[in-house]
């Protein structure tokens, strides 16, 4: 349905999309994520006809997005990051108003009827949009964006600033709308497009650096097991032990305190250390006081591959207070300004 080539665009010296090439196919649910500044929303713009790309092709359902815009902007919907709503208008008028500038021919009342229906509209229909609660204000950019029923829908960060009931309420309109259409979202938050999407594509410096369904993704970690463990002695002498062991690739101290250190160890693929390790400790007579398995998650996926760093002020808690990282993402929190 979507199938973009090289796909580039520059600012002067800096490349904020740089040869881009992925396919969506229809009705597909795909999520960009990445984290501020990744180029996301100018890969939207591009696609979307909205801004011009340095080099590359998008073609939507065949149709090429310079050469034959008209038709290519028909077949998408785009809610950009902040839908362009006029808060002097009832949700009844600035739809109308929609509807007469994409030049809809869908009978008026039964498309504008179905769209308050898939928007969750129908209730606040007569409302003025100033009045209404930001999460309503989203929907009301869905709704724009489903005007002339395109069989793409583009969402930019369409949950950002709503709180979290109203973003399980637009996560489920959004699971909803992809029964019917092919869909791109980006966030910056990985629940968000693990819970949604079908596929990821992990944006990072204008480049995709990984491409797959959350399972896929989470596969690429696979074996790549960690232990966490406290072990009294020195630590030298347990390091020593530890890279000793089969299977460990890396072992280091986290902390230290006292006669007792934290350790991170790191298996070969494919390999569970944990007896052989166990073993090891105990025949040098070093005392293992506490041993947890780390899981890496999809997040931990994903902020290697970006490079990115948990917010400070969630830095991760000492090894052995911290089996599962349980990091904000790229740092910043949902709804805060950029
Ligand atoms: N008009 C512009 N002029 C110069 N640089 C720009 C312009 N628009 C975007 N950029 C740069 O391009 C890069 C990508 O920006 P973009 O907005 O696409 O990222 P993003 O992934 O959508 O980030 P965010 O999550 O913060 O919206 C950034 O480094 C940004 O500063």
């Amino acid at each position: 349905m979507i199938q973009v080539n090289g796909l580039t665009r520059r600012y002067g010296d800096i490349a904020a999309v740089s040869d881009l090439s992925f396919s969506v196919a229809e009705g597909e649910i795909i999520g960009f994520l990445g984290p501020n500044g990744a180029g996301k929303t100018t890969t939207m713009n591009m696609i979307t006809g909205c801004l011009r790309a340095t080099a590359g092709t998008v073609t939507v359902d065949g149709a090429d997005i310079e050469t034959d815009a008209d038709r290519a902007r028909k077949i998408i919907g785009y809610l950009p990051e902040n839908p362009p709503l006029y808060p002097d208008m009832t949700v009844d008028e600035y739809l109308e108003f929609v509807y007469r500038l994409k030049k809809c021919r869908l009978p008026q009342k039964e498309h504008l009827d179905s769209v308050y229906d898939m928007a969750g509209l129908s209730d606040v229909r007569g409302r003025l949009i100033r009045n209404l609660s930001k999460g309503y204000r989203q929907r009301v950019g869905l709704a724009q964006a489903l005007i002339g029923d395109p069989k793409v829908l583009i969402l930019d960060e369409p949950t950002v600033g709503l709180d979290p009931r109203q973003i399980i309420e637009i996560r489920e309109v959004i699971r909803s709308l992809g029964q019917k259409h092919t869909v791109i979202l980006s966030s910056h938050i990985l629940p968000e497009v693990q819970e949604v999407c079908d596929r990821i594509l992990v944006i990072d410096h204008g480049r995709i650096v990984a491409d797959g369904t959350p399972a896929e993704l989470s596969e690429r970690v696979e074996g790549a097991e960690q232990l966490n463990m406290t072990i009294e002695g020195e630590p030298a002498t347990v390091l020593g032990v530890l890279r000793a062991v089969p299977g460990v690739s890396e072992a280091v101290v986290t902390a230290e305190d006292g006669m007792k250190s934290i350790y991170r160890i790191t298996a070969e693929p494919g390999a569970d250390i944990r007896r052989a390790v166990f073993d090891a400790l105990s025949q040098h007579q070093l005392a293992i006081l506490s041993m947890q398995q780390v899981e890496l998650s999809l997040e931990d996926i994903f902020l290697e591959l970006t490079g990115a760093e948990p917010a400070p002020e969630e830095a991760p808690a000492p090894a052995d207070e911290a089996p599962k990282k349980k990091r904000r993402l790229f740092g910043r929190k949902r709804g805060e300004d950029k």
